[in-house]
């Protein structure tokens, strides 16, 4: 009965019917014709409740393609239902994740990262962004990327960023809560999940490995630029990295019998080996190198000059930057969500 195609197609049914305050019983739940017990928010703009409400819902439907799709509410405040209720719906089916899917996601976040680091490598190393005496900012100790990335996670925290599973931050201390309306993300983890977060060992990495591969030493005085390039390059990494959450719990479900046993052994070895595809790292790696090369390049509207041969930055630096860092890194945090899976 499951079919994960329609359920995408939710998104786009046609029509659709809202039949609100029903008389469902909870305990009535799960009647044999619906095929998900979602829990849904309902936003509406206009009431200034709207971000504290959320209702429970469920949803029947035919499976033929185009089918009446009839939604049933169960509002604690009925009067709260009008046309402007819009229903916002995640990827909250559980099999919108596949093997197939979550690499599609780790080869467009390749993208993002290769971006970044043409936009780190625009600036020189210029160390004063890294040195914790220079800064001297007034209520702050530390160096001006981290004045930069503790506040900007801090604002990014109020507007919702990390509400969504695939996002960590750096320094999850103290971090406000979110002050927008919720959204509800997948809940396709193991509540394991939220425990792991390597961005410490990301940092490190960052700092002490891949700068000085990537920037060229020097000094421009551009230091809050140069952290804010960091900032986003630092956040594109650590979302591919942590993504490895989604690629262990795809390869858990696929294969569950192969993994349990290696799980409550505890053995990380065995998992570390379950888990590697070393052909699939061979492509990622040489594929990024591609890209950085692509991407990299100066394009003329002259084709005979086009690309001159001048690259924005090293390739090869993309490149090792997966191999020694990025793909081990994804495949620690693996182990660790596996580690977790069976709690
Ligand atoms: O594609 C996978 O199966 C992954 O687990 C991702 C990844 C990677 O980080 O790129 C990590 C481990 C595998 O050996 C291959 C690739």
């Amino acid at each position: 009965m499951w079919d994960p195609h329609v359920c995408l197609r939710l998104w786009q049914v046609p029509t659709w019917k809202e039949d609100g305050n029903t008389n469902t019983q909870l305990s009535s739940f799960p009647p044999t014709n619906v095929f998900s017990f979602l829990h849904y928010q309902f936003i509406n703009p206009f009431h200034p409740l709207s971000s504290s409400l959320s209702f429970l819902c469920y949803i029947k439907y035919k499976p033929q393609k185009g089918s009446l799709i009839q939604l049933q509410f169960k509002f604690p405040q009925p009067h709260f239902i009008s046309s402007t209720l819009i229903p916002r719906m995640a990827k909250a089916e559980e099999n919108v994740y596949t093997l197939a899917s979550v690499r599609e996601d780790l080869i467009r976040q390749e993208d993002t990262i290769v971006y970044g680091l043409i936009e780190r490598a625009k600036f020189p190393s210029n160390s004063h962004t890294y040195d914790e005496k220079y800064a001297q900012i007034p209520g702050f100790y530390g160096s001006l990327v981290e004045f930069v990335v503790k506040n900007t996670e801090d604002v990014q925290a109020k507007a919702g960023r990390y509400t969504n599973p695939e996002e960590n931050p750096f320094f999850p201390e103290n971090l406000p809560p979110s002050s927008v309306p919720s959204y509800p993300f997948s809940q396709f983890l193991h509540p394991g999940a939220a425990s792991i977060n390597i961005n410490k060992s990301v940092w490190k990495m960052y700092l002490r490995d891949l700068l000085p591969l990537l920037a060229t030493s020097g000094d421009d005085g551009n230091y809050a630029q140069t952290a804010a390039a960091d900032l986003s390059l630092l956040q594109a990494i650590s979302r591919r990295i942590h993504y490895g959450k989604f690629v262990a719990e795809v390869k858990f479900r696929d294969a569950p019998q192969d993994y349990e046993p290696l799980i409550r052994a505890k053995d990380r070895e065995g998992l570390m080996k379950l888990l590697t595809f070393t052909s699939v790292e061979e492509t990622v790696r040489k594929r990024v190198e591609k890209k950085a090369t692509v991407f990299g390049q100066e394009v003329s509207l002259d084709s005979d000059n086009d690309g001159n041969g001048k690259s924005k930055f090293d390739p090869t630096v993309a490149s090792r930057l997966y191999k020694n860092w990025v793909i081990p890194l994804t495949k620690e945090v693996q182990v660790e969500y596996l580690l977790r899976r069976v709690d």
